[in-house]
């Protein structure tokens, strides 16, 4: 069990809106839980670097605290409300007003195209067509893949994936962020703008949660919390 950390930019938020209480998780019944008893809570107006071995359990924590999966037993709580016991369909809205998610394999659709695919989440969000547009167009030109807009997933390069994924993930403003392995296909410099447009957003009052083997991205971060294998975690302040 482990506790909570202010942020050093959580003056500019509202305050932590986003936690987990004896959280546990386990994929089937026979096997040791991935997630056992976790409590925490991310700070908003912060950047968390979430950490450990292959296996630990990251992207399973991720998919938690987004409400893509509920847990086996305790809570993800958004807003002091046990948000992984809502129903489906409001687990869904709060989803797609809410959450930015950066799949670890950009998981895009290959039948749409390049704008298309970072448009949709804002369409589903509520935005009126032209504004995804326009906001869209502003985030491929920062990412530098607005000269692909037109193509299809399948005709651009790993790189150029992830960013695209990047762009729909900050589409809405999200109050939340949840990034896999984000600058895993990026090189050094692509890697720098992707984790400053991350710190930006976390200045905004957002909350950034960002799994990670990149040492050099857990240096920048505000904080990490770090999953030790066996289901447990600790939770440090990178910068105090
Ligand atoms: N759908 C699934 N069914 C059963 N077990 C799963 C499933 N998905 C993941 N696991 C197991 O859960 C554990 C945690 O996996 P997870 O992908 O969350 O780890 P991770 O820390 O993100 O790993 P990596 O750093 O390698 O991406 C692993 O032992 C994995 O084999």
């Amino acid at each position: 069990m482990i506790g909570v950390l202010p942020g050093p930019r959580a003056a500019a938020s509202a305050g932590t809106a986003l936690g987990t209480r004896s959280l546990t998780f386990t994929y089937r019944a026979a096997l040791p839980p991935v997630i056992s008893d976790l409590t925490v809570d991310l700070p908003a107006g912060a950047t968390t670097a979430l950490t450990g071995p292959s296996g630990s359990g990251k992207s399973t924590l991720l998919y938690l605290l987004a409400l893509m999966i509920r847990p086996t037993n305790g809570e993800v709580v958004w807003d002091r409300v046990p948000a992984s016991r809502m129903a489906d369909a409001a687990r869904s809205r709060l989803r797609a007003s809410q959450v930015g998610f950066i799949f670890q394999d950009a998981l895009l659709d290959p039948s749409r195209s390049v704008l298309a695919n970072v448009c949709d989440s804002g369409l589903f969000a509520g935005m009126r067509r032209e504004d995804a547009v326009a906001r869209a167009r502003e985030l491929m030109a920062r990412f530098g893949v607005d000269h692909r807009e037109d193509h299809k997933p399948g005709e651009i390069s790993g790189g150029q994936a992830q960013r695209v994924a990047i762009c729909r993930a900050l589409l809405t403003n999200p109050r939340v962020v949840f990034a896999d392995e984000p600058t895993g296909n990026l090189d050094e410099d692509t890697a720098a703008v992707v984790w400053q447009a991350l710190t930006d957003h976390a200045a905004t009052g957002a909350t950034v949660v960002v799994a990670t083997h990149d040492g050099s991205l857990v240096a920048r971060a505000d904080h990490e919390v770090r999953l030790d294998g066996s289901g447990g975690a600790e939770l440090r302040a990178v910068r105090p």
